[in-house]
């Protein structure tokens, strides 16, 4: 059984560089996350502070909050690349991070090499890519582009040929970042069925998002975060409704 478990975790950022006099004047912005100084006088950026988290297996959670509430910081935790500064982050499972389309994507190899290369970043064996290459060859529409190196892509090109890997894999843990919403319309129009058929096999999602919408086809519980806190969590639409109703207010609208 796939699941993850976040016991009392924060995520601090120290900022060498910041000068902690001038912070007692400083007051809580609307984004972003605490800033205060630790127990040695550095200045440090709360991204995430005591946050207890349990996703199972079948659980399709949203992450939503304002600029800088920390729901990068939270995906990024769960992916092993950060660790808490207190708190534990139990991960049980496979995790494929999908925050930046980009990543693991080499400029001097061609289309058809960084198939193979991205995919075995996301996880899967050579053998499996070597599987489904040919899928993701015609799913890109790139044609003979396949054999040019990575460097000669426009960035619509590199992005389908992005999609078309990261919606092949077959993840347990499946954590996505915004960046894939970031996409030329028509080509997420195409890319939605298969996004939705990799959420489908991944066993657990956690995906942050500012695009209701993308979240209403993918997820169906939702986490609030507000300067690396848990605001509210529950059902997609409870959660969302209420996320608006405070964005509005805040706008004074
Ligand atoms: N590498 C870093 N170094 C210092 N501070 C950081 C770093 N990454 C994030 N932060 C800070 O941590 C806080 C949370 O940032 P995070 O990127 O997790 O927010 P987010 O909810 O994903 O925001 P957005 O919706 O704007 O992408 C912010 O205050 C940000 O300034």
């Amino acid at each position: 059984m796939v699941s993850i478990d976040v016991r009392g975790a924060s995520v601090d950022f120290p900022i060498f560089d910041a000068k902690s006099r001038s912070l007692k004047h400083t007051v809580l912005g609307v984004v972003g996350g605490n800033v205060a100084a630790n127990e040695r006088k550095v200045v440090v950026i709360e991204a995430l502070r005591n946050i207890d988290l349990h996703v199972s297996e079948g659980d399709r959670l949203a992450l939503v909050g304002h600029n800088g509430a920390g729901k990068s910081t939270l995906l990024r935790l769960l992916s092993g690349i950060y660790e808490p500064t207190s708190g534990q982050a139990l991960v049980n499972g496979r995790v494929a991070p999908v925050f930046d389309l980009g990543v693991g994507m080499d400029p001097e190899i061609s289309g058809l090499e960084n198939i193979l290369v991205r995919g075995l970043f996301l996880g899967m064996s050579r053998k499996q890519m070597e599987a489904r290459v040919d899928d993701i060859a015609e799913f890109t529409e790139l044609g003979n582009f396949l054999q040019m190196p990575l460097r000669t892509y426009s960035t619509g090109m590199r992005v389908r040929l992005a999609l078309g890997v990261v919606t092949s894999i077959d993840p347990e843990i499946l954590l996505l970042d915004e960046g894939i919403g970031a996409v030329d319309a028509a080509f997420l129009e195409r890319a939605k069925g298969r996004l939705k058929d990799l959420v489908d096999r991944a066993g657990l999602l956690v995906f942050a998002s500012h695009s209701n919408d993308l979240l209403k086809q993918l997820c169906t519980s939702a986490l609030w975060m507000e300067h690396g806190t848990i605001r509210q969590q529950g059902p997609l639409e409870e959660v969302l409704d209420a996320y608006k109703g405070r964005e509005h207010a805040a706008s004074g609208g």
